[in-house]
């Protein structure tokens, strides 16, 4: 693809390829095998796929934790290499710091990056109300629920101002009725804030309800298997999961992840 092409896009990756090496044995595994994806500017993108197909080691070389066997991450049109202060992540679970109130541990990004300021102090304030927790900045940890510590770890990505938030199944531990309320405060957060944002998820009506674009990952090697344009309008809210479009998006999806997972041998049972 020419560079004037790719200048368009916020992330690339061109023929990427991630291979675990075992230190002792030297025995290789194929986690990705030529991942090319193009995601612009501001775009929600979600990735599903059979259990072993590469999602989290996708996502930890995006991060750069992981390094490419072969190919190159672009973010910014800068080649990633290594962990940067443009891309924050959200993990499963909240990893706030216990003995920090919830004001110091949105801060905490910002002031691993040295960057804390006045005007960094009042973001995290903004960012604090935007996610719903004003009247809770000086709560610990141990005093909010699961979705609430969530909410935190949103509000300290976005403290961090990255320019690609990457969220690693951010509401799997939470009940199925928190989570539910979550994917659509995300989506609420997401439209004040327009950050580009690389979600991977298990359940397949999440990524739907979410995104604008679903990658479908193919395991052994992982590959993208299937690239589905989820064109239901926004803003969406969590009514359109009974509409007919939207359950014909997951039935698509949910096909071509059971073939996936029968070529692998298992059934992948999660819906
Ligand atoms: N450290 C490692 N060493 C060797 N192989 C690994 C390592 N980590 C992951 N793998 C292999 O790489 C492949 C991809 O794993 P990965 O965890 O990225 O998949 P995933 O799609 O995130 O899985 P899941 O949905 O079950 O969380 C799997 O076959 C896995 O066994």
């Amino acid at each position: 693809m020419e560079n004037a092409q790719l200048e368009k896009f916020k992330l690339s990756t061109r023929f990427l390829d991630v291979t675990y090496v075992n230190n002792k044995t030297g025995a290789e595994v194929m986690a990705l095998q030529n991942i090319n994806l193009n995601i612009k500017d501001g775009e929600f993108i979600c990735i599903v796929g059979p259990s072993g197909c590469g999602k989290t080691t996708f996502l930890n070389t995006v991060v750069g934790l992981l390094k490419p066997s072969k190919g190159e991450i672009l973010l910014d049109q800068q080649k990633i290499d290594g962990p940067g202060k443009d891309r924050a992540m959200v993990f499963q679970n909240p990893s706030l710091l216990p003995w920090r109130t919830v004001m110091e541990n949105v801060l905490y990004g910002v002031e691993l990056l040295k960057q804390i300021t006045a005007e960094k102090k009042k973001e995290a304030k903004e960012f604090i109300e935007m996610v719903g927790l004003k009247g809770y900045e000086n709560h610990y940890p141990h005093e909010l629920s699961g979705g609430m510590q969530q909410r935190v770890n949103l509000a300290r990505a976005l403290t961090v101002n990255p320019s690609l938030i990457l969220l690693d199944e951010p509401f799997s531990a939470l009940d199925a009725q928190t989570r539910e309320f979550m994917q659509g405060e995300l989506l609420r957060i997401w439209d004040e804030t327009k950050k580009t944002s690389l979600f991977i998820t298990h359940q397949i009506d999440e990524a739907v309800f979410l995104a604008d674009r679903v990658f479908v990952f193919g395991a052994r090697p992982g590959r993208v298997v299937k690239v589905v344009d989820v064109d239901i309008p926004r803003p969406r809210d969590l009514h359109v999961k009974r509409s007919p479009e939207f359950l014909e998006f997951v039935d698509h999806i949910w096909s071509i992840i059971e073939q996936e997972s029968s070529k692998q041998g298992f059934d992948n049972k999660e819906k």
